[in-house]
């Protein structure tokens, strides 16, 4: 035998083989438990993200910097409504769809005569949209040709019990009349009562009626351009308003609580009731529906508190009805 195979000790080597199996089963427990521990490891640290998201961004929230989540839309786009004859509307709608994309909102320019208020006027009450009219009147204070159609409509639906007085909440509008106070008794007829039957249809005023008057003597800045330029710059500076969600035409500045008592009173009211009844009488020695001037230009809340009744008006106005019908 070789002398050198005895100086070699295979016996650990051996007892190795022999429990191969149980190195084995260490190895794999031991990389079992490794695998658990990472998979737990991995698992918290998902968790503290989910944890420590909202609150970054309800932090970056308050700071303003930034929002993580959805903004909300207060104004969806604005459609320009136009009735004209001779073209001034028209241009007005283009010169105001010019101004409102300039704010960044879309803008659609609409003739009345393509425009079938019993299909689509409802739709503005979810749209998000403003509406503004620019409607011209012409003989005996009636509306253009392009805008009988709308008007009719507009009447009779104002004038109807079966719409009532909520038909078009949610809808928020603008007007602006073209005339000429030449025609004393029928000046701005038109833009007077479509700013009239959308309010009695619960549709929103968003600011008060603008009048543009032909004459230039008697036009309150020199011509119909200059009224409708005025009218212009008050609608865009209330549209922004709204873009930044203030609903109330006095952006809050108005005595506590009147902007919406007055809201509420003017909703009450429904288009046939006593309550209207008497609001048309008003409408005939007030104006409820009152144009707009300069003097106007800061004092919406003021108009609105003057176009709508108040509860105590209206039981003056019954007290006087009772009279008259006594006389
Ligand atoms: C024949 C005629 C009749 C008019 N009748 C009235 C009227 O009754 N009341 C009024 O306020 N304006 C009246 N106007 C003035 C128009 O409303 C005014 O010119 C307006 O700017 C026309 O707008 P348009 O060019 O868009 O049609 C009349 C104008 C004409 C030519």
């Amino acid at each position: 035998m070789d002398p050198s195979l005895d100086m070699w000790d295979f016996s650990s080597l051996i007892s190795l083989w022999i429990n191969r199996f149980y190195i084995y089963l260490g190895f794999a427990f031991g990389f079992s438990l490794w695998l658990c521990f990472q998979i737990v490891i991995r698992k918290q640290n998902k968790n503290s993200q989910e944890k420590t998201v909202p609150k970054a961004s309800r932090d970056l929230m308050t700071n303003g910097y930034i929002s993580l989540q959805k903004k909300e839309v207060f104004v969806s786009g604005v459609k320009i409504f136009y009735g004209s004859q001779t073209g001034t509307a028209k241009g007005f709608a283009t010169v105001l769809a010019e101004a409102v994309s300039s704010l960044d909102l879309p803008v659609a320019v609409i003739n009345l005569k393509e425009y079938d208020p019993d299909d689509h006027l409802v739709e503005e009450v979810t749209s998000k949209n403003v509406c503004a009219f620019l409607v011209a009147t012409y003989t005996d204070g009636q509306p253009t040709e392009s805008a009988e159609w709308f008007c009719r409509w507009l009447e009779e639906a104002a004038n109807d019990f079966r719409f009532g007085k909520t038909y078009l909440k949610g809808v928020r509008y603008a007007v602006f009349g073209l005339g000429n106070s030449a025609y004393v008794s029928h000046f701005n007829k038109v833009g007077k009562n479509v700013d009239k039957w959308l309010w009695m249809l619960g549709a929103h005023r968003v600011m008060s009626r603008g009048e543009g008057d032909c004459d230039v003597v008697k036009s309150k800045h020199g011509s119909i351009e200059a009224d409708f330029t005025a009218w212009k710059a008050r609608f865009i500076s209330r549209l922004q308003a709204l873009c930044k969600g203030e609903r109330k035409p006095c952006g809050g500045n108005c005595k506590k609580g009147k902007c919406e008592s007055n809201q509420h009173s003017s909703e009450a009211m429904e288009p046939g009731s006593h309550a209207q009844e008497g609001f048309h009488q008003r409408d005939a020695e007030e104006e409820p529906f009152g144009s707009t001037s300069e003097e106007e230009s800061g004092t919406e809340d003021h108009q609105s508190l003057k176009s709508v009744i108040d509860v105590e008006d209206l039981g003056k106005i019954m007290d006087r009805m009772k009279k008259e019908k006594v006389l």
